[in-house]
């Protein structure tokens, strides 16, 4: 039962121990408030561990609350860098307090417990729990209930001061082991799950009540309550102004309202479209639409911009961009230096001219100065069901999780490399094509933008004006009009035809052959370590990744040998989130392949679709055996893939952090409409969850990326230990732009973007192709098939020797 407003619904602190899931357990709290009828902000207060020394959290913030929530973390309570005031706040007593995790390890300790490793690590794994008191938490939860639990510590029976604290529940049942001799095997597990001080309100769950797959989550948070009632009636109904501004949540909100760039004036762009039916292509044409069109497009163009879906329908995928850089204001960002150059180049031969240059200053981050360009940038809307108007198209590189103020620069910052790409690099597309999968027939869709106010005196910031080259409507409309013209005359010649797929091209690809950055040996090695931290409960799932590398026998220094290459991976991997992008720097080019959405934005929904599973599949030209011997062994992959406990359990570990993510700029809405199931590209079945929320009014797309970047499925959990942890383990070698994401800000504020793996990137004036790869880790993982696994994620894209 939801508390009932009246208004009895007390004020919570929740104290963060660092991005361990706690923005979930604020999705609980959120719900009950949100079921009393009353204002979140009013009712939850969310701290940092360390955001305020403890005598202002115990003179500030402690008078105004009612109770307080402790949330999970890595590390240990014993350490106060890992616990910071949690400790204080539970020996203080008085207000009833709720330790989930590493708080219900804090309560233990503070009573004299010990905390020791578990004899099993169990992390994303369920245990039914045994309840022995069936009042107060557990009140109305059966016992047997399920829980996910995530911990490599637990409260020892050995020594438990039993005239402090009550045991008010245990695990029972297995779990799932990993032994270096004899692999997996199941172990009986008996830890303490919950337990109760004897006087003092103080209550703990060893288990995670706010995962998506545990049972009675939101009733034992509601018990909570209900017991912070009866205890201590609430006092004032809410939180004063004045504290509520110390909230993490107002903090964050304050950090992307820094002095905007100029006033926003209302839309700055109007959209010019028109769109052209393509008719029905038999089957062998609609297969590769998006490829012959793109040709048509910009086959011999110097710097193509391309977003292909090139595997429309099964995996969601349903719209491809064709675009230029050629004559568009292009965004360079380097975190060195923390300077922003935008110029654009008209001709091929000719040199960039600048259009704006600036250094960040401290305090403001890139995300946000890039979240008010957007603001800046928006275009009356044109129509509804377009996802892309015009706007950026380009990249985030993994190394902006610097400018990330939840993950922050951990430890020393990896230094630029010499031809390293920018860490940000994007397009203001103002011309594009658009292939429309998703209606019947497939259509091109032209659009183009103009001036929303032609001949008006420039703004604020006149350089946003200069984004669109179009003086008017006009030209832009005669665009339009010549593209239409051009597709349409190829449209015709489709069925008859017309200009075959360049099948040649992508034969003509320089083979690559790929060699590891760091051998097999050395990442076996890695993920030792990794291992290693996992039971020290550091984390609980490290995402280990290197790169392969080859040095072409021909510098790449056109966007014809990268279309090339593209067309080569295309074929053997064809993607829902392909991409080839040449902005124009010789030597420098991205083509991807993800069958990986980070994101998307769309109408003030986001949805995020992280991977986590992977398991080889052998296409069919490539088995010697018959068709129904491929297609048992086949399905027998997926199924295994779908039903293995280590794969199932990193998939929800990233499913939560994702929730997590979310949580921080929606309205307790988020929810996974799909949970775990088994998509199938040509090289790889993975296995893909949902996840989708409502976000916040006011809260832009860029502040949405910036808020779950970098990406959970690239990081592992908790994000930010485990970031330092990676850095670590990868020897402080930037990732670039593997691991980071790829895709578009539409200029009317939708978005999508992909995770950028099975990506080859080409630097360094085209003398290194680079393809990264890496996986997830826990702690059952078994090493050698690790590697196997790593393997078939670069040989999914490109051929590799190792
Ligand atoms: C790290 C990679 O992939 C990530 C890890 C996966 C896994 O552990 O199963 C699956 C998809 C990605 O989120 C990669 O492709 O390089
Ligand atoms: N989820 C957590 O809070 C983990 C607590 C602690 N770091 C452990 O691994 O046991």
């Amino acid at each position: 039962m939801p508390v009932r407003c009246g208004d009895g619904v007390p004020r919570t602190l929740l104290v963060d121990n660092y991005d361990s899931y706690t923005f979930n357990l604020l999705q609980l709290l959120t719900r009950q408030v949100l079921a009393g009828g009353g204002a979140v902000r009013d009712k939850i207060l969310v701290i940092r561990n360390d955001q305020y020394p403890w005598e202002v959290v115990r003179d500030r913030i402690l008078p105004h609350v009612d109770n307080i929530v402790v949330s999970p973390g890595p590390g240990s309570a014993e350490r106060a860098g890992d616990f910071g005031v949690c400790m204080e706040l539970i020996r203080s007593g008085g207000r009833p307090l709720l330790g989930v995790c590493l708080g219900h390890q804090g309560i233990a300790l503070a009573f004299g417990a010990a905390v020791e490793r578990c004899r099993v690590p169990v992390h994303g794994q369920i245990s039914p729990v045994e309840i022995y008191e069936s009042e107060g938490l557990f009140a109305g939860i059966p016992s047997g209930f399920s829980a996910v639990r995530y911990h490599s510590l637990a409260v020892s029976d050995a020594g438990f001061p039993h005239d402090q604290l009550v045991v008010l529940a245990r695990a029972s049942g297995t779990v799932c082991a990993f032994e270096q001799r004899r692999g997996r095997v199941q172990v009986e597990t008996r830890e303490i799950m919950a337990l109760r001080h004897r006087t003092r309100p103080l209550f703990g769950v060893q288990f995670h009540p706010e995962s998506v797959c545990s049972e009675h989550g939101a009733r034992l948070i509601n018990n909570f309550t209900a017991m912070t009632r009866a205890l201590a009636p609430p006092g004032q109904p809410h939180v004063p102004a004045s504290v509520a501004a110390m909230s993490l949540l107002a903090l964050d909100d304050r950090a992307w309202l820094h002095p905007p760039l100029a006033e926003p004036s209302g839309p700055r762009f109007e959209l010019v479209s028109e769109d052209v039916p393509l008719g029905l292509p038999d089957a062998d044409t609609a297969a590769d639409l998006g490829e012959r069109l793109q040709a048509l497009l910009h086959a011999d163009d110097p710097m193509p911009l391309w977003l292909d879906c090139a595997s429309p329908g099964a995996h969601g995928g349903q719209m491809s961009v064709m675009a230029s850089a050629l004559g568009a204001a292009t965004l360079q960002f380097r975190l060195a230096g923390r300077s922003v150059t935008v110029a654009r180049r008209d001709c091929p031969d000719r040199h960039y001219s600048l259009v704006h240059q600036e250094s960040l200053p401290a305090g403001a981050t890139f995300w946000a100065w890039m979240q008010d360009v957007c603001d800046q940038t928006m275009v009356r809307p044109g129509p509804d069901d377009l996802r892309f108007q015009c706007g950026w198209i380009g990249y985030f590189a993994y190394e902006l999780k610097a400018e990330c103020t939840g993950v922050g620069p951990g430890g020393p910052s990896p230094a630029p490399q010499p031809g390293q790409m920018p860490d940000a690099q994007l397009a203001f597309v103002d011309r594009c094509v658009v292939l429309d999968l998703a209606s019947a027939p497939p259509r091109a869709r032209v659009l183009a933008l103009a001036p929303a106010h032609p001949g008006a005196p420039p703004s604020g910031a006149p350089w946003l004006d200069r984004l669109v080259a179009f003086s008017s409507r006009e030209p832009a409309a005669a665009w339009v009009g010549e593209q239409c013209r051009r597709i349409r005359g190829w449209a015709a010649r489709l069925g008859g035809g017309g200009p075959a797929a360049p099948n040649e091209e992508a034969a003509a690809a320089e083979p690559m052959a790929l060699r590891p950055a760091m051998d097999r040996s050395e990442y076996l090695e890695a993920i030792e370590r990794a291992k290693e931290q996992i039971l020290r409960g550091e984390s609980y799932e490290v995402c280990l990744t290197t790169q392969f590398r080859a040095r072409p026998r021909r510098p790449i220094v056109s966007a014809a040998q990268m279309r090339r290459q593209y067309l080569a991976m295309r074929r053997r991997s064809p993607a829902p989130y392909g991409a080839l992008l040449w902005f124009g720097a010789p030597g420098e080019g991205i083509a991807s392949c993800s069958p990986e959405r980070f994101l998307s934005i769309d109408r003030g929904y986001v949805e995020m679709k992280p991977i986590k599973g992977t398991a080889r599949r052998v296409p069919r030209p490539e088995a010697g055996c018959s068709d129904a011997e491929w297609a048992a062994d086949d399905a027998a992959r997926a199924r295994a893939l779908e039903t293995d406990v280590k794969e199932r359990a990193e998939n929800l570990m990233i499913v939560d952090l994702i929730r997590h993510d979310l949580n921080s700029v929606s309205d307790g809405s988020v929810d996974v409409p799909r949970l775990m199931h088994i998509e199938s590209f040509a090289r790889v079945h993975q296995m893909v969850s949902t996840v989708r929320a409502r976000v916040r009014p006011h809260i832009g797309p860029v502040a949405v990326l910036a808020h779950c970047f970098p990406p959970g499925s690239m990081t592992g959990a908790p994000k930010r230990r485990t970031v330092r942890i990676l850095d670590a383990l990868e020897n402080h070698a930037p990732r670039g732009v593997y691991s980071g994401v790829i895709g578009y800000v539409s200029a009317h504020g939708a978005a999508d973007f992909s995770v950028a793996i099975r990506t080859a990137v080409v630097d360094c004036a085209g003398t290194r192709l680079s393809v990264g790869a890496g996986g997830a880790l826990t702690a059952l993982s078994d090493p050698k098939a690790e590697w196997a696994e790593v393997e078939t994620k670069v040989r999914s894209v490109c051929d590799c020797v190792s």
